[in-house]
């Protein structure tokens, strides 16, 4: 598709790159931003001019794993959002039932050729870049399980409200399929629980239950199912009240020391992700995951 190209193109990624964390004020013209609601395949954005609110509804069945696609679209509607100045408030949630998001898709990273794996990784870290230092408020209203990278996908964010269904779990898990959360997965989390939390969870690759989760701070806020929308869109409108220019320079400097390290170390943790993922070894984890999700389900 003509976006995917465009995304993947030299002459574009660093006009994205440059955007990430001060979208406003280096906005590139690659992508002026329509203003209207918006559909696409795998995520809906709709956008409320007269709040200034987003929602990004997740919908690629059946699952919302994070794909190479589902990625870069993900990329994209944010680079639209972050350089309109009106929008200043982001939602995300999920329109599949019983899942937020499944995490990173497995298929991109199983029998795979390193140069997929590194274009993969590349839009991983983009998103990541993006969403960590967005200056927009955003929310994640978790509407159900979010392993790996779909609990990746909720530290993001600034605020996570997860219905109270203990069917759901949240936690990165990746030591359960053999591999490894890298750094900035795990910064990520110990930023939000602390190291001692993310010690244990990390070692044992922990899908906690949202109470748990709630216990830890891995979610902020607990809520029947059918108001985790309802309450995010609440939270929402008390954080805009807060002075934008403070909040922003505050959240900068919560977040910037570990986007940077990510930043300034983007090209080497790509290789280092290439090689530990190819390995033979690795592979043959990833495989056994994907045997064990299929006969769990049969
Ligand atoms: C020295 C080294 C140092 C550092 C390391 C260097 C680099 C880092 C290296 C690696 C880092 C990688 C980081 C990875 C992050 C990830 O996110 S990996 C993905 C982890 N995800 C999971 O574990 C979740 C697995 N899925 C589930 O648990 C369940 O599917 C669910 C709870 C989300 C939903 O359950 P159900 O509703 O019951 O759905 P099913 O289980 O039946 O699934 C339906 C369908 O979808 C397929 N599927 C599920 N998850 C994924 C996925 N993540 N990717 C791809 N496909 C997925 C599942 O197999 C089913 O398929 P079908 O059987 O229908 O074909």
């Amino acid at each position: 598709m003509a976006w995917r190209a465009a995304l993947r193109s030299k002459a574009v990624i660093p006009a994205l790159l440059s955007c990430s964390s001060h979208g406003r004020l280096c906005a590139s013209p690659t992508f002026i931003t329509q203003r209207n609601n918006s559909t696409s395949p795998k995520i809906k954005v709709d956008y409320d001019q007269t709040t200034g609110v987003a929602v990004m509804h997740m919908q690629s069945p059946p699952v919302n794993s994070l794909s190479l696609d589902f990625l870069t679209e993900l990329c994209i509607s944010l680079e639209k959002l972050e350089m309109d100045k009106g929008c200043r408030g982001l939602i995300i949630t999920s329109n599949q039932p019983k899942v937020f998001s499944a995490g990173l898709d497995i298929l991109e990273m199983y029998g795979k050729s390193p140069e997929h794996c590194g274009e993969f990784w590349k839009v991983v870290q983009e998103m990541w870049l993006k969403l960590y230092g967005s200056n927009m408020v955003t929310i994640a209203a978790i509407n159900g399980s979010s392993p790996a990278g779909g609990c990746l996908l909720s530290l993001t964010c600034d605020y996570r409200i997860m219905a109270d269904n203990p069917l759901y779990s949240i936690g990165l898990n990746e030591t359960q399929l053999g591999i490894v959360a890298p750094f900035w997965f795990k910064e990520t989390m110990v930023n939000t629980v602390g190291h001692r939390n993310t010690e244990v969870a990390l070692q044992l690759g922990l899908l906690y239950k949202p109470a748990e989760a709630l216990k830890i701070g891995l979610v902020d806020q607990l809520v029947p199912e059918d108001q985790v929308f309802s309450v995010a869109t609440q939270t929402m409108t008390k954080w805009l009240t807060i002075p934008e220019h403070a909040r922003q320079i505050t959240k900068s400097m919560m977040r910037n020391p570990t986007i940077d390290k990510l930043r300034t170390n983007r090209e080497a943790d790509i290789q280092n992700f290439v090689s530990f993922i190819t390995k033979e070894s690795i592979q043959k984890s990833l495989r056994m995951y994907m045997e064990m999700l299929k006969q769990r389900k049969a």
